[in-house]
């Protein structure tokens, strides 16, 4: 914090009135509609009209009511002061008096907001000052400033701390707080890009991808109002993630936005996790022609078409009933909806072939009166009709057959429907993707393809739960059956991108038809169900080539000292990439050996120690998902988070605590990536404790 001199504090109360000034009108704008909701809800609306606009206005005011709660706390953050002496607040949401002709509070999101992130002494964009500003609820505890245009500081400015390295000096609450009042440059050219198509954030751990994927969040429903109008979706890899970043779109005033896992999306509760070796084979994209082959495969695969109708048995021939299947196929339709295209289709067909015996029979039994009597039904009943003064055509028997009631009769008909049933059925996505993995016969070109062991991964006995790795399967299998998903999104930002499946990347991409997304990861942290290597890899497929492809730099959580310990692995994992570097310094890592048997005296100690001398802070234990039983059974959650390596990702704390790393290393394939991603989690302090002997690895006891 700058030190308050004289000056400082003058100013700082010059803050605070103008603090005070926009709290007022904040106050009043949640209190306006606060009324005007509790009015709302009051009224009685008369009609369906009413009573429809009503809940409108109602949803309306409910969302502007949490947007101005989400936004009070740290209301305002920022001051630009122009060369012209035009000075501007700016904050979390944008506040205006009609009467001025300058907003109170800029929105921060505002290009009029821009130089207040983008502004450098070499580039000041027309600024002379940027000052930062701390408020603990409304009070002023301090500002600094910067000078941009290389003019002396006065006694009005403040020069001190810089804003974010006291911001990364606070204590991790378990939960991300937003960057807003200090994005940094490259991260906010990000943020603010104008590409409305695929950007792609890369960077090491902590170097703000998260930040950067949910301020954009934000900034894409300010600025780009049709992607808003769609909504927002942001993916995060599990309900642990998503509950740590959950506070930062509502302090940011958005309270609009998705936050989904792939399984909320898919509205799928998998009974189970997969084992890691069936995520990766059903992540493969071939699966997905398999699972269409299998659809097809239920779409009158050939044969006539044999129905008794009233006294008559129809037959429809092969060729008839190709030539419905083949139109209902390429009709686009998914295969319950082009179902009933194909029953129409065979009904017109029936409908013809009545028409047509019944024209057949009339005429053999005109034949057989004539050949009887010597009359010619046609010619007498033609003359009867001229005597009466009726110029009548000759009568023929499809005059008498009324196609449309015998089409619309057929139609309604539930035998008839039965049997299309027979050649069409309808399918659930279940019946398609059990199909796919229990039937030895089903169509399956790519499964068939693997080694025998590999298809003994991907097969399920007939009453097996589902599991997380079948949800994009299931969801393929209900975009074939039942057509696209109906909620999609505007935009949709992936958070830990780098851990999706091909069949992942394809529930995604159906969810946004505008292909507007910014996919943020590390590859250098994947788990060991991705399999693409890079981003072409990756979204080639279903995204192109096209992205803008942008990489942050600079790490903001792990200490440098942390990082250089993790360079040689790092070099093991990805040996080209540089190391990249971090504004934090702190303690040098330390490692601790112990015995199976003394693991948990031993961890416990380690707590109890951190504890004492740094009290209120988050300590996260990361251990081998297999040891996390052990160690909650111990109490250690008493004392820190306890979290399997393979929930990691994403995740922050004030210390590590890093149980085994041989063990985190050798429980799954790419275990020197979950190794890394453990490593890299404390913003100070990281402890590693390795387990030495025998029984090393997930036998320890207390
Ligand atoms: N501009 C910023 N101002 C303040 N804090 C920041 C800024 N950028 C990043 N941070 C902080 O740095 C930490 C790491 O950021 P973040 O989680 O976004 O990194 P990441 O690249 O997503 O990491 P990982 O690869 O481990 O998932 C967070 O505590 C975040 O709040």
């Amino acid at each position: 914090m700058p030190q308050i001199n004289e000056g400082a504090a003058h100013e700082v109360k010059h803050e605070q009135a103008q603090v005070a000034v926009v709290g007022e009108l904040f106050d009043t704008r949640l209190a306006e509609a606060r009324a005007e909701l509790k009015q709302v809800l009051a009224s009685s609306p008369d009609g369906a009209g009413e009573t429809y606009e009503r809940e409108v206005t109602a949803g309306r005011l409910t969302r502007e009511v949490r947007r101005l709660e989400g936004a009070e706390d740290g209301l305002v953050f920022g001051r630009i002061d122009l060369a012209d002496k035009t000075v501007l607040r700016i904050g979390r949401i944008g506040l205006h008096r009609e009467a001025d002709e300058l907003p109170l509070l800029v929105d921060w999101r505002a290009e009029a907001a821009r130089p207040f992130y983008e502004a450098t002494p070499v580039h000041p964009m027309g600024l002379r000052r940027r000052r930062h500003l701390r408020l603990a609820g409304r009070t002023v505890t301090g500002l600094s400033d910067e000078l941009l245009d290389g003019s002396e500081p006065t006694g009005r400015d403040v020069i001190g701390d810089s804003p974010l390295t006291a911001a990364l000096q606070e204590k991790r609450t378990g939960r991300m707080g937003t960057a807003v009042a200090t994005l940094q440059v490259e991260q906010d050219a990000i943020v603010r890009s104008p590409h409305r198509g695929v950007t792609v954030v890369q960077g090491g751990p902590g170097t703000g991808k998260t930040v950067v994927a949910l301020h954009r969040a934000a900034y894409v429903l300010y600025a780009f109002p049709r992607a808003s109008e769609r909504g927002v979706l942001v993916l995060g890899p599990n309900t642990r993630f998503l509950d740590y970043i959950s506070q930062v779109l509502p302090s940011l005033g958005e309270n609009d936005v998705v936050l989904a896992t792939c399984e909320e999306l898919a509205g799928i509760a998998p009974d189970t996790a997969a084992p890691f070796e069936t995520a990766r084979l059903k992540g493969s994209a071939a699966l997905a022609d398999d699972l269409a082959a299998v659809v097809r495969s239920r779409q009158a695969p050939g044969g006539e078409f044999d129905i008794r109708i009233g006294r008559e048995r129809i037959r429809l021939r092969d060729d008839v009933v190709a030539a419905a299947r083949a139109t209902a196929q390429t009709s686009g339709l998914a295969h319950n909806r082009a179902r009933q295209l194909f029953k129409e289709l065979l009904i017109d067909a029936l409908v013809r072939e009545l028409a047509r015996s019944g024209a057949e029979e009339l005429e053999r039994i005109d034949a057989q009166v004539a050949q009887l009597t010597g009359l010619d039904l046609d010619r007498v009943a033609a003359a009867d009709l001229r005597r009466l003064g009726i110029d009548a055509a000759p009568a023929s028997g499809a005059d008498e057959f009324d196609a449309d009631t015998v089409r619309a009769g057929l139609l309604d008909d539930a035998f008839l429907d039965e049997a299309v049933e027979e050649l069409w059925p309808h399918l659930t996505p279940g019946d398609v993707v059990h199909t796919l993995l229990t039937d030895p016969a089903a169509p399956a070109p790519h499964l068939r393809r693997l080694p025998a062991s590999q298809q003994a991964l991907l097969r399920r006995t007939p009453d097996a739960p589902w599991t997380d790795a079948d949800v994009p399967l299931l969801d393929e299998a209900a975009s074939l059956v039942d057509g696209p998903p109906e909620h999609t999104f505007g935009h949709v930002v992936v958070d830990e991108a780098q851990e999706l499946t091909a069949m992942q990347w394809r529930m995604i991409v159906r969810r946004c038809p505008g292909r507007s997304m910014t996919l943020v990861g590390d590859f250098a942290q994947a788990g060991p169900a991705t399999v693409a290597r890079d981003w072409k890899e990756a979204l080639g497929p279903d995204l192109g080539r096209r992205f803008d492809l942008r990489t942050l730099t600079v790490s903001y959580r792990t200490t440098q000292e942390i990082l250089a310990t993790t360079e040689d692995l790092l070099a093991r994992i990805d040996p080209g990439r540089p190391p990249i570097r971090s504004i934090r310094h702190g303690e040098p890592p330390r490692t601790l050996t112990t015995t199976p048997a003394s693991l948990l005296a031993t961890l416990d100690r380690e707590l109890l120690e951190q504890s004492r001398a740094h009290p209120g802070e988050l300590i996260g234990v990361i251990c081998a998902d297999d040891r996390t039983e052990q160690l909650a059974a111990a109490g250690i959650e008493q004392h820190a988070r306890l979290v399997p390596a393979s929930q990691a990702r994403g995740l922050e704390f004030d210390a590590a605590v890093v149980i085994d790393p041989d063990q985190i290393t050798t429980a799954r394939p790419g275990g020197e990536r979950d190794l890394y991603v453990a490593l890299t989690r404390a913003t100070k302090r990281l402890c590693t404790i390795a387990v030495t002997g025998a029984e090393a690895h997930g036998t320890a006891a207390g």
